[in-house]
């Protein structure tokens, strides 16, 4: 079956987008393949989660069409590895410029399909470039390694291969960023990629594809398929071809790809949940604190992998940090993400607001205290008022749920063995947060926290340079850094023996 193709005319996108964009060719609704606007069989609808207005839609491609999409971006693997370093890197950095080029219009359109503030959406696009920028120089240091001989007359050595083709699957919290991660890193080292978004926020990664083109990526090496995440995932999966799978989401799909993926024993890179812990030690201004853990916990409505959840607080501050954190938690400006002053925006969707509510109802049940957090005055259907919760305990599902909402749960602690094993209670290892200065304390903390990412003293701990991701059930592999390339690429050892020695 050959690719039902479309020029460039994106002719059911409403009126609810266009207005607001200084380049409409940015909005594309079909998915983008062999360097191709696709039509699959039928279409998803897009919602602005602010107004539930219908924004648009994106094409459900068939699996025939995955299949399709696959071959075209195997097909592209050989030319596009065979490219100099240089050269995929000029092309990356075109990416990268274009991207920051179109800023405006990129946050414009994450606002509307993601619901953030469109400072944050801004701030998401920058992050999401520096990614680009940061695996365009690195492809340059893709290096293998010499190795000291233990076999006579012979040199020893490993080089640095692509995988091939890379399977990428991203969420609708970091519509952008989420990407960029993962296809610059792939792109860089050589592999040619499929991009699966989530159906939420199908748009920001339309207009990646798009700006991808006008880069010059040659037709395959860059492909967005959209549709049902299950059916794609599946033939994904199970295809050969396929052989590395990375993925941003939940830990109950992580869970099921790993499972499809061992069929074929692909590469798999997981970034899932978490469940982070904010530990605010005895000598810590509370204040400052409760600034730093409302802001830790309120990013992104909540809904951030790297959420402060579970706020460990010692007794003796205990009702000073509740009262600080609910003076600091006022202070956040609810409403729809082009308003100004909007500093948090709405959740996804309206489960995710009932999600909500019974985290809190549950809570509340089993014995915790509602300091803060009135719904009556949310500004529309999904939206959820930021909520302090005080004395929250394991057997609350705010605890040990990835909450992934504004709810903010905070208990007092004792000691820091206690503390430390309560803060290891729980299946995830994304991130933790520790406010403090004694330093023994913190190293302390440092190693026993079970975490893939620890944080002292600052909200904001991620960027290019970092190796970011989790251990236990938070994932598998890191993104970003020198060590973002090891999920893309493979070691080849060579031995060349039966060399003469000189001397
Ligand atoms: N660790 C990280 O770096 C990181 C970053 C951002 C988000 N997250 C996590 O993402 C989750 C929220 O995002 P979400 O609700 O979009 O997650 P999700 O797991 O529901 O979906 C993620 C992606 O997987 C697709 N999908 C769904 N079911 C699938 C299946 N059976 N097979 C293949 N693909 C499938 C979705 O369409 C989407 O594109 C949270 O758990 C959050 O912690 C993690
Ligand atoms: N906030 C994370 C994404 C998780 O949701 C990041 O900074 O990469």
């Amino acid at each position: 079956m050959s690719l039902q193709l479309q020029s460039v005319v994106n002719s059911k996108v409403t009126d609810a987008i266009m207005p607001y964009l200084s380049d409409a060719r940015l909005v594309r609704e079909l998915a983008y393949i062999n360097g191709k606007w696709v039509h699959g069989s039928q279409d998803i609808t897009v919602f602005n989660p602010a107004t539930d207005d219908v924004i648009g839609h994106c094409t459900q491609l068939d699996p025939a069409q995955i299949e399709q999409a696959i071959a075209a971006a195997d097909a592209a693997f050989g030319p596009w590895r065979k490219l100099m370093a240089d050269e995929r890197a000029a092309i990356l950095m075109r990416w990268h410029d274009l991207i920051l080029e179109n800023k405006e219009d990129l946050a414009t359109l994450m606002v509307l399909e993601q619901g953030k503030s469109l400072n944050d959406a801004r701030g998401e696009i920058d992050y999401g470039a520096s990614f680009v920028r940061w695996f365009a120089e690195e492809a340059r240091r893709a290096y293998g390694d010499t190795i000291p001989s233990h076999i006579p007359n012979a040199q020893l050595a490993t080089l640095r291969e692509p995988i091939g083709v890379a399977a990428l699957i991203t969420p609708w919290n970091f519509p952008h960023a989420m990407i960029t991660r993962k296809a610059a890193a792939a792109l860089a080292i050589g592999c040619t990629v499929l991009i699966k978004p989530a159906s939420e926020t199908p748009f920001s990664a339309l207009a990646l594809a798009e700006l991808a083109e006008r880069a010059g990526f040659p037709a395959g090496v860059y492909n967005v398929v959209t549709g049902k995440g299950s059916e794609i995932g599946s033939v994904l999966c199970k295809s050969d071809k396929v052989r590395a799978l990375s993925f941003t989401g939940s830990t109950r799909v992580g869970k099921v790809l790993l499972e499809q993926a061992a069929s074929t024993v692909k590469k798999c890179s997981m970034e899932l949940g978490g469940n982070a812990p904010f530990i605010v030690l005895p000598d810590m201004d509370i204040t400052a604190a409760a600034k730093a853990a409302v802001a830790a916990k309120f990013q992104t409505a909540g809904q951030d992998c790297l959420a402060a959840n579970r706020i460990f607080v010692p007794y003796t501050q205990y009702e000073a940090f509740l009262q600080a954190f609910a003076e600091e938690m006022a202070q956040i400006k609810v409403g729809n993400g082009f308003d100004k002053d909007v500093t948090m925006g709405p959740l996804i969707f309206r489960q995710a607001v009932d999600k909500a509510q019974e985290l809190v109802d549950d809570a509340l049940a089993k014995g915790a205290r509602l300091i803060a957090g009135s719904q009556q005055q949310a500004p529309g259907t999904n939206f959820f008022m930021p909520t302090l919760l005080a004395d929250i305990t394991p057997q609350m599902k705010v605890f040990r749920e990835e909450n992934f909402c504004p709810v903010a749960g905070v208990l007092p602690y004792n000691d820091l063995p206690s503390l430390i094993a309560q803060a290891n209670d729980t299946e995830y290892g994304l991130a933790a947060y520790i406010y403090g200065h004694d330093i023994r304390a913190i190293w302390q903390l440092l190693h026993g926290l079970e975490f893939g990412m620890v944080s002292v003293n600052s909200v904001k701990m991620t960027g290019h340079g970092i190796p970011f991701g989790g251990v236990k059930q938070s994932g598998l592999g890191r993104e970003g850094s020198r060590h973002g390339f090891d999920e893309y690429s493979q070691l080849k050892y060579y031995c060349l023996g039966g060399l003469m020695r000189e001397g």
